[in-house]
């Protein structure tokens, strides 16, 4: 969070003084090429680039109609109205009607086929990023703002598909309408259209002028977005401590001047936008003005007819939007641009654990097997492990061993690297050093999912979703029965709990489950752990913010929960310690001798740390 407001907060509309521009944020060049962007997102066009294809058809057609109903509108002037002659109108009248419809039905067709193109790409290639995401350590969440991923996983994802989707079918139809139109002015009068052609250069030049400002603004935009939506999600996520520490007028400046920034670029880009339109105008009607003066000379000349003329003139006006287009559609692909180098940025990211392939997994240790159920024997083999970001040791020479069902109780002062010891065991982090074994085998040597499956973790504060409490007992075990979770309910002491609430198993349990109080919310994750039913449990403080009445009232279905499974049970907690545990105690990671192995603990004394 940021520091305090700098100045008052304006909780009302904001004023004119703070909507001046305020001092310009540095420009934000994104650093792929159209071009890199293009070739990198194609690929997922793969599917339905049949719909664009029909897209680009289907507006050929709907192009190829327009050239020649204005032939027929010329052939209209010449033919009946110069010649004043009403029976030779009918055919050529139909004929344009036909073509009318002609031209309707294909632009429909090309319109819907592109739009469905579109959003099958959109959905394909959020699902490919989604999932993408999910394959990473929490490292890069920690590292990450969410509101931004939200951001890169919506807007920004859509600003692709204007890139390789529709507007790339906009840029096919384009191109096409000048050929056709600049086709059918060189029928009509060569010399002439070479001299309406004279002035295309000059739209390429402005258009390039804007394309490459926007460009610039654009990847502002995209940024202060996302940074936008982290603002938005962070403040919404903490309101209890944003509220409890009167914080609503610094979080309204933080996100008035995101907003800022925000407006700023879309500001730039709109009068960017609103400035080619006109400029190009400008341009296209000198072109006019000199075609007619040329036309009516070659007119009075004897060299064209009016008729010719009135189609010259509409075939160039025709051409020059098309080529206006073409300027606009390079503005909105510089915006996509912006948008892909931010997702493209994600897709490069690679998870920092990867499941070994067959090969490599089979130098390791022949015997190796992706664990289906395991017995649960855990062992730490001299674990050596360094954060990324860090330069100095968490965990140095950890071994220990646990039996299939045993508990191992660890403990240690406060960041001396007990919940890391659990992000180890579930390959959040790959040991710097050393090995862990699951039933004698690497951990490393398993797919990440087989491993997952038979740990059970439960985190200090425990993470239940907005679902119901259905849901969330069965988020482990999404097939299970409702009498196995009835089960798990009740063998976690909260079935009667349960039953008191207003739909009782269907009731939502609200944001992060904070509809219910930090005991309910803990029962209801042991009745999850119970349901899941791995062999191997992991508890990181299980006991944290409770008060002694209901840290006793879950004592019992804790026992429960851990008999008969190797459990990993991290705590300060003394009160959770049974007689019968081993306990390591973790010190900081400066010699090999810093982690003690404590054979028995009693009497509630606190283990000595060596
Ligand atoms: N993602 C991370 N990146 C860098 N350092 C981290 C990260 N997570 C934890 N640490 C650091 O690693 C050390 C061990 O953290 P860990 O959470 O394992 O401690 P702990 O013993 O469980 O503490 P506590 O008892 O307070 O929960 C701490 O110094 C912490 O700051």
């Amino acid at each position: 969070m940021r520091g305090p407001a700098e100045r008052p907060v304006n909780q009302e509309e904001p004023s004119e003084e703070e909507l001046k521009p305020m001092a310009q944020p540095p420009p934000v060049a994104p650093t792929v090429s159209i071009r890199k962007a293009f070739q990198q997102f194609w690929p997922y066009t793969h599917g339905v680039r049949r719909f664009f294809v029909i897209g680009v058809l289907f507006a050929i057609v709907a192009a190829v109609c327009e050239v020649a109903s204005i032939g027929l509108f010329g052939f209209i002037t010449d033919e009946v109205l110069s010649r004043q002659a009403l029976e030779a109108f009918w055919v050529p009248a139909l004929a344009w009607l036909g073509l009318a419809i002609v031209a309707g039905i294909a632009s429909f067709v090309g319109a819907y086929a592109t739009a469905v193109g579109g959003e099958r790409f959109l959905l394909r290639l959020r699902d490919k990023v989604f999932a993408h995401i999910q394959t990473l350590t929490p490292d890069f969440f920690e590292n990450r703002r969410l509101g931004d991923l939200m951001a890169r996983l919506t807007d920004d994802v859509e600003a692709i598909e204007e890139l390789v989707g529709s507007g790339l079918v906009r840029l096919f139809m384009t191109i096409a309408s000048v050929i056709f139109f600049a086709g059918a002015a060189f029928y009509i009068r060569w010399d002439l259209a070479l001299v309406t052609f004279v002035m295309v250069p000059a739209f390429l030049l402005v258009s390039k002028y804007f394309a490459a400002k926007f460009r610039n603004a654009a990847a502002r935009e995209r940024l202060s977005n996302g940074t936008m939506n982290s603002v938005i999600e962070e403040s919404l996520a903490n309101q209890s401590l944003v509220q409890a520490y009167n914080r609503q007028k610094a979080e309204a400046k933080r996100l008035h001047d995101e907003g800022s920034t925000w407006l700023q670029a879309n500001v730039t880009q709109a009068r960017l936008s609103a400035l080619y339109g006109p400029v190009a105008q400008v341009i296209q009607t000198i072109c006019l003005l000199v075609i007619l003066g040329v036309g009516a000379w070659e007119i009075v000349e004897g060299r064209l007819t009016i008729g010719g003329l009135l189609a010259f003139a509409a075939y160039v006006a025709y051409l020059y939007p098309a080529v206006q287009n073409l300027g606009q559609i390079a503005l909105t692909v510089s915006e996509a641009a912006a948008g892909s180098d931010r997702v493209m940025e994600i897709l490069q990211i690679r998870s920092a654990v990867t499941d070994r392939d067959a090969p490599a997994a089979t130098d390791r240790d022949a015997t190796a097997q992706p664990a289906t159920r395991s017995h649960g024997r855990v062992e730490f083999v001299d674990v050596d492990f360094t954060y990324p970001n860090r330069s100095r040791p968490t965990l140095r020479h950890l071994s220990f061993s646990a039996d299939p069902g045993e508990l191992i109780v660890c403990t240690g002062p406060s960041g001396v690297g007990k919940s890391t010891l659990a992000k180890l065991l579930l390959r959040f982090y790959d040991p710097s050093a050393g090995q862990i074994l699951l039933d004698g085998v690497d951990i490393r040597d398993m797919s990440r999912q087989a491993l997952r499956e038979n740990i059970t973790i439960l985190q200090q504060e425990s993470l239940l979703f907005s679902g119901t409490v259905r849901d969330n007992i069965a988020y482990g075990r999404p097939d299970a029965g409702m009498d196995d979770i009835v089960r798990a309910a009740v063998t976690a002491d909260v079935h009667d709990f349960i039953g008191t609430l207003p739909q009782q198993y269907d009731t939502p349990l609200g944001q992060r489950g904070r509809l219910v109080s930090g005991g309910q919310r803990q029962r209801i994750a042991f009745a999850r752990a119970i349901l899941r039913d791995s062999p191997v449990l992991v508890l990181d403080e299980p006991m944290t913010g409770l008060d002694s009445p209901t840290a006793a009232r879950i004592m019992e279905p804790l026992r429960r929960l851990m008999s008969g499974r190797t459990t990993i049970l991290i705590t300060h907690d003394l009160r959770l310690i049974p007689e019968t545990a081993r306990t390591i105690v973790l010190g900081p990671a400066q010699g090999p001798d810093s982690i003690r192995i404590e054979p028995v603990k009693r009497n509630g004394a606190t283990p000595r740390r060596v």
